[in-house]
């Protein structure tokens, strides 16, 4: 179990997308953070996020993220649960490593090639983080959010009764990215 958690008071974070509440995890130099919509019940739903600066905030069209983070928020607001945001930057490479993964994009890598030749791993995030805040909230069972398998198998410690796909439209940019997602990473998508 992870030890040396700071934890934050839960504060409102009223929204675009609805009335939310937040609370911030702090390992180490990371912050992470759940975006929580009340009342749960005994199964909510559950987006496990990982950060991705140019898609959720710049609105970049070379991924799905951004239009992802916003699925999820409206569906969680419907039905109740959060949004676990890891800070886990270009699938846990970080933002620099990032941009020179897509300078190498540029040049035809795809997504997985350009890791390789960074010398990382296609993926390097770790999920030991949702455990932690599914327990501090007494959650043991939920409906997981994603079109990824190796999440499912990555996060320990609760019960996933159910996965709800995440759909999102392609476009002309990230049709490749996607491509790549669903053959070379095994998404569902
Ligand atoms: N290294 C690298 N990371 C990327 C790239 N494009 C997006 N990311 C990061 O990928 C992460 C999102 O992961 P995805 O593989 O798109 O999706 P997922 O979270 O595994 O699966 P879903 O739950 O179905 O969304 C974010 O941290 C992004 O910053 C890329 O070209 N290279
Ligand atoms: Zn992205």
């Amino acid at each position: 179990m992870l030890q040396n958690i700071k934890i934050s008071d839960v504060a409102n974070l009223p929204s675009r997308f609805g009335k939310f509440k937040v609370q911030a995890f702090k390992q180490g130099h990371k912050e992470h953070l759940a975006i929580l919509r009340e009342p749960f019940g005994d199964t909510p739903v559950v987006r496990v996020h990982s950060e991705c600066l140019t898609g959720d905030a710049l609105g970049s069209l070379k991924c799905d993220c951004g239009d992802q983070l916003a699925y999820a928020l409206n569906m969680i607001e419907k039905e109740g649960g959060m949004v676990i945001y890891l800070r886990q930057e270009g699938r846990n490479i970080g933002l620099l490593n990032k941009i020179n993964a897509y300078a190498l994009q540029d040049k035809g890598f795809d997504t997985v090639a350009a890791n390789h030749q960074l010398g990382f791993a296609a993926d390097e995030r770790t999920y030991e983080m949702v455990q932690f805040i599914l327990a501090h909230y007494g959650i043991k069972k939920i409906r997981l959010l994603t079109n990824n398998p190796q999440k499912i198998n990555a996060i320990e410690g609760v019960e996933i009764v159910e996965r709800l796909p995440i759909v999102i439209d392609p476009n002309e940019h990230n049709e490749n990215y996607l491509q790549v997602k669903k053959e070379q990473m095994g998404h569902l998508i």
